[in-house]
C-alpha cells in the first residue's frame, strides 16, 4: 500500500534579516516514517520545526502539512500534531496536573477524560506521585516525561521531538524508544531531532542532515553509510559537515586549560 505524504516542503527559504538560513529545501515525508532530523548547531533545525508548526513565517517556498498549505492560514492540522520543544521552561510555575489540563484545553479535549488519560500516562512513567508539584521542582527527566505526555495527550498523527530523551535514565529512554517504534508502526509521523548520533542511528528509519542551510544527506542509516563509506553516524555526520579537527582543538584547549596562570 502506498504511504501517505504527510508533510512537504517545496523550495523552502528562509532569511533572518541579511542571514540565509534555509536555501531551497525539498522534502517529503510520509507516514510511519521516523526522521531523524540532524545537522550542526545553527544549522537550521528548530528553524525548519518551527516553520512546519506555523510559529515562524517569512519564508520563500511552500509548506504543506495534510496537503495543506500553511500559507491558507488553515489552523486545523495543528490538532493533528504534537511538538516537544527543547526549552520549555515558560510553565514552571503550573503543576504536572494543571500543565497537562491546560495544553489537553488548548486540543479542546475534554478535561475530566483529559485528567484521567494524563493520570494513566503519569503512571506510566512513575511520575504520578508529583502530579501537583510545580514543575519548577522537577528534575530534569521529570520533567521531560511531562512534556512527552503532553504532546501524545490527544494522539496525534506527526509528532516533532527536540532532544526528547535529554535527561531521562538509561530505562526510561529504552521506553520512550519502543513507544516511538510502536507509534511510528501505526503510521504515526515523527520528526526526531537530536544531537546524540548513536540514538538517532537507532532510532530513525530515515535520516535527513541539515548543514549550511542545504539537505546534506536523506536516506536509511545503511544507505548513508554506503554512499560515505563510514561506520557509524556519527563519522557520517562529521565527514558531510567537513569536520576533522576535533583532536587539533580539543590538544589547543587542554594546552591553554594547563597555562600557568601570572
Ligand atoms: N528569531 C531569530 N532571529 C534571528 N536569527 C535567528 C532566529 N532564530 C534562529 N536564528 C538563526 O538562524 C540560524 C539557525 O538557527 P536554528 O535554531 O534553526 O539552528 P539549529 O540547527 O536548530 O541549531 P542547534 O543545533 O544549535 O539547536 C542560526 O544562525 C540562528 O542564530
Amino acid at each position: 500500500m502506498e504511504r501517505q505524504e504527510v508533510i512537504r516542503l517545496e523550495h523552502v527559504t528562509k532569511r533572518f534579516g541579511d542571514k540565509l538560513v534555509l536555501e531551497d529545501i525539498d522534502l517529503s515525508v510520509y507516514e510511519g516514517d521516523i526522521i531523524g532530523y540532524i545537522g550542526p548547531n545553527g544549522a537550521g533545525k528548530s528553524t525548519t520545526v518551527k516553520m512546519m508548526l506555523g510559529l515562524v513565517d517569512g519564508y520563500e517556498g511552500n509548506i504543506l502539512i495534510f496537503g495543506e498549505n500553511l500559507k491558507n492560514q488553515d489552523h486545523t492540522y495543528k490538532k493533528r500534531i504534537g511538538y516537544v520543544p527543547e526549552n520549555a521552561e515558560l510553565y514552571d510555575s503550573l503543576t504536572a496536573q494543571e500543565y497537562l489540563a491546560f495544553i489537553a484545553g488548548l486540543y479542546g479535549l475534554e478535561e475530566e477524560t483529559a485528567r484521567e488519560k494524563a493520570h494513566r500516562l503519569m503512571m506510566k512513567f512513575e511520575i504520578d506521585h508529583v502530579m501537583n508539584a510545580r514543575l519548577s521542582s522537577f528534575s530534569k527527566g521529570m520533567r521531560q516525561k511531562v512534556l512527552i505526555i503532553s504532546s501524545l495527550l490527544h494522539n496525534p498523527d506527526v509528532l516533532f521531538l527536540d532532544e526528547p530523551l535529554s535527561g531521562l535514565d538509561a530505562n526510561s529512554m529504552l521506553i520512550v524508544r519502543e513507544i516511538l517504534a510502536q507509534l511510528s508502526a501505526q503510521g504515526k509521523t515523527i520528526f526526531y531531532s537530536s544531537h546524540i548520533m548513536d540514538i538517532v542511528e537507532k532510532i530513525s528509519n530515515r535520516i535527513v542532515l541539515i548543514s549550511d542551510g542545504h539537505i546534506a544527506a536523506d536516506g536509511t542509516f545503511d544507505e548513508l553509510k554506503e554512499q560515505n563509506q563510514k561506520g557509524s553516524l556519527q563519522d557520517i555526520f562529521n565527514s558531510l559537515t567537513g569536520f576533522s579537527q576535533h583532536k587539533e582543538i580539543a590538544e589547543d584547549f587542554v594546552a591553554i586549560v594547563q597555562e600557568e596562570l601570572a
